[in-house]
């Protein structure tokens, strides 16, 4: 098991690791829609989905992994009326890729962000 760490993120806002590789698989922690400097960005759904798919490239391709290895993506929404945005937001990002996907609605995310989203990925030297 391997534990990824990426300068290129902002840090965990917990204790937990932003990736782990097991078996030529990356599983990510949820990504939050905070930029580098650990600024959460404006409580905009748009906005907030952008950087939250930002910041999950580019974990995956700091894991050696990428969006077109994405096997299944996890969403959690604060309001379950943001998922049509979202969904065209996601579809800009994946492109013709369409991993299996779960999206749920919660009471609440951490630092009141509007959506978290977490991925499972084959790591490019997974055979
Ligand atoms: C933001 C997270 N991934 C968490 O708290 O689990």
């Amino acid at each position: 098991m391997k534990f990824i760490e990426s300068d290129n993120l902002p840090a965990a806002i917990g204790p937990y690791s932003p990736a782990i590789k097991v078996n030529g698989m990356i599983y990510t922690s949820a990504q939050v829609p905070v930029t580098l400097d650990g600024t959460l960005v404006e409580r905009d759904i748009k906005i907030q989905t952008r950087q939250v798919l930002s910041n999950l490239r580019t974990l995956l391709e700091d894991a050696e992994s990428g969006m077109n290895n994405v096997v299944k993506v996890s969403i959690y929404l604060e309001n379950i009326e943001d998922f049509g945005v979202v969904n065209v937001l996601f579809a800009e990002a994946f492109g013709e890729h369409k991993p299996a996907r779960s999206t749920i609605s919660t009471n609440g995310l951490p630092m009141n962000s509007l959506i978290m989203i977490d991925a499972v990925a084959m790591a490019s030297d997974y055979h």
